[in-house]
């Protein structure tokens, strides 16, 4: 990635000495300038620094088509923060758990801009879309930066044909000594017709588009890893009364629910002498260690007129993809009756992506 930026940065200053080689880049190149990320203080674009425009609302800006916007409205449901919207052509929606806040449906570019311009105050969309439309302005803040969804890699792809046919890494293709001054190497976007380009810079996911065009990446030629993030406007959370409040809840429930997506609760019983003892045999298993250790308690039934403790229940976390494992280990250790059940949230004390969200806004 540095080796590409520093290559366009180069190349898109005429006087430096020739660059190893050059690069005309279309649509996407801001991706590339605003990653020296200079902040920016004036008016740009309807951007203001003032303070912002009194309103009661806070806006929450939710991608109103394409890729992302059924994965964020699944998130929030999933979350108990379904949004009510009367009929899809409505794009203003409410969430009724959250009593202030005002749902816009927008085009991801849109809800960049609108953060920027102070019409939205927080906003879900792809890294890649902030990265491109938010010109690494430090309004712009990550709220949460990594939704689950929504994945993708912005990435140089070139033909697999042809000239091209050897060349692997974005090494080979940028010593490739047919690029000058006068002809650089050419990247377009969204555009596979190699008359028009060299190579293409686009957002790839499974791939399939690539392949059914005859294109391929190439090794150093992946520009930013993408997924859906949570994003807010910092002028808005400072001043906006009710901003940071509504934020700390989204994000609560948001941090709550995908900590717990990958997680199974398990429950089983087991003979022992104590609680310790069980709890010791558990532990002794390293798939089997939980959150902060097992629940134990005891199961307790009467036995010559006393109550007594022969078995205890056990409940333990365990990540989905070591469900099997954990019944094996659990079963090794004397556990019987092994209930699984999904979990639907995990709330901790306190976020750590909070605390850090204080901390960028210098509260
Ligand atoms: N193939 C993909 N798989 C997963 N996520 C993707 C994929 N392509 C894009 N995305 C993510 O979804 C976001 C929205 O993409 P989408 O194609 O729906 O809209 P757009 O390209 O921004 O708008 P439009 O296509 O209307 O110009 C992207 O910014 C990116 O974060
Ligand atoms: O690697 P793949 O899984 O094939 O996905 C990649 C494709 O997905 C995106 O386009 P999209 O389908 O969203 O269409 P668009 O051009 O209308 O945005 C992206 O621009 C690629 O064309
Ligand atoms: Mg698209």
């Amino acid at each position: 990635m540095s080796q590409f930026s520093s290559a366009f940065t180069a190349a898109s200053s005429v006087s430096l000495p020739p660059p190893s080689f050059y690069v005309s880049v279309s649509k996407r190149s801001f991706i590339y300038c605003c990653s020296s990320s200079q902040s920016r203080t004036t008016v740009v674009n309807g951007k203001f620094d003032g303070k912002i425009v009194d309103r009661d609302e806070i806006r929450f800006g939710l991608p109103s088509k394409g890729r992302m916007a059924g994965d964020t409205l699944d998130l929030l449901k999933d979350c108990q923060l379904s949004v009510k919207q009367v009929n899809p052509r409505q794009y203003v929606a409410q969430i009724p758990q959250l009593s202030n806040v005002e749902v816009w449906f927008q085009r991801p570019k849109d809800i960049v801009r609108k953060l920027l311009s102070g019409d939205l105050d927080l906003g879900i969309v792809g890294l890649d879309t902030v990265s491109e439309y938010g010109r690494g302005d430090e309004d712009l803040i990550f709220v949460h930066d990594a939704l689950k969804y929504g994945d993708c890699r912005l990435s140089l792809a070139i033909p697999k044909y042809g000239i091209f046919e050897n060349i692997n890494s974005l090494k080979e293709l940028a010593q490739m000594p047919r690029w000058t001054i006068d002809r650089p190497l050419r990247v377009a976007t969204g555009f596979t017709y190699m008359g028009i380009a060299d190579a293409i810079l686009d957002l790839v996911s499974s791939g399939t588009t690539l392949r059914e065009n005859n294109l391929k990446e190439i090794e150093g030629g992946v520009v930013l890893e993408s997924q859906a993030v949570l994003v807010a406007s910092r002028k808005a959370l400072i001043q906006r009364k009710g901003a940071l409040d509504i934020t700390h809840e989204i994000l609560e429930r948001f941090e709550a629910h995908l900590r717990a997506a990958d997680q199974f609760m398990v429950t089983a019983n087991m003979r022992g002498s104590s609680a310790e003892e069980v709890a010791e045999r558990v532990l002794s298993q390293p798939s089997l260690s939980g959150l902060q250790g097992p629940t134990v308690s005891p199961v307790l039934c009467k036995r010559d007129g006393k109550v007594a403790a022969d078995y205890y229940a056990i409940v333990v976390c365990v990540p989905k993809k070591a469900l099997y494992k954990s019944v094996q280990q659990l079963r090794a250790i004397g556990g019987s009756g092994v209930l699984i059940s999904p979990l639907t949230y995990i709330f901790d004390e306190e976020t750590p992506r909070w605390r850090e969200l204080l901390s960028k806004l210098g509260l």
